[in-house]
């Protein structure tokens, strides 16, 4: 099924603040509604898995939807972090946080995990996906020049893939650039597809 028929009945909602989750809905070719995303404080219990993080995270945004939901209606949230180490890396606070996450990931290989949550009145669904990017050495001036030009504080991981670093410090990646970005797009298009299906819509 294409877009223009599947999506008809539905009243698909993005809770999100994040430009490039808008811009690869639109991309999917699914028609949305934006509503704001209600901050919720990204913290999550210490027992839980790095790469269950933004799952967890994801489900917080989705409870913070402050409406109530019917059965024709498709809530997203989503929730993007980067893994290094075992760690979880999330937006940097100042420019030497940026600067300090950027000289751990030069050279090496990290995960970035998005998780996203869709609901409806009756029923939830999880959904996950992993790539795995490896970036080369960068220089402190590349750093700095990155951090100042861009200001990566809205980033997960202090760094955009489609932005100049991705560009030239990025050695390869495996998996979904869209999901780097902050939707795994084929994941997502499957999942709204069984959705709408599954529920009748
Ligand atoms: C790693 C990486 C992250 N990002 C972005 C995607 C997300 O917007 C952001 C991670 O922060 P999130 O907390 O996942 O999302 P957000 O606060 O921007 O938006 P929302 O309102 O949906 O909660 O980092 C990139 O744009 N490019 C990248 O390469």
């Amino acid at each position: 099924m294409t877009p223009n028929t599947l999506f008809q009945h539905t009243d698909i909602i993005l809770a999100s603040s994040s430009p490039r989750r808008r811009e690869l809905l639109a991309g999917m070719g699914v028609p949305f509604r934006i509503a704001d995303a209600y901050p919720v404080e990204e913290v999550w219990p210490a027992g839980i898995a790095p790469q269950e993080v933004p799952s967890f995270l994801a489900a917080l945004k989705s409870k913070a939807y402050p409406g109530t939901l019917t059965a024709d209606q498709i809530l997203i949230t989503a929730d993007t972090v980067v893994i290094h180490d075992g760690r979880v890396i999330g937006k940097p606070k100042n420019r030497d946080e940026a600067i300090d996450i950027l000289h751990r990931l030069s050279g090496s290989a990290h995960e970035v995990v998005t998780g996203i949550v869709l609901r409806n009145d009756r029923t939830e669904k999880h959904l996950s996906e992993t790539a795995r990017v490896v970036f080369g050495s960068l220089s402190t001036s590349e750093i700095e020049y990155y951090v100042d030009c861009y200001r990566p504080y809205d980033k997960a991981g202090a760094y955009g893939i489609q932005e100049w670093i991705g560009y030239v410090g990025i050695e390869r990646i495996e998996g979904s650039f869209y999901n780097v970005m902050g939707l795994p797009t084929r994941l997502l298009y499957a999942a709204l597809t069984d959705f709408i299906r599954t529920q009748h819509l």
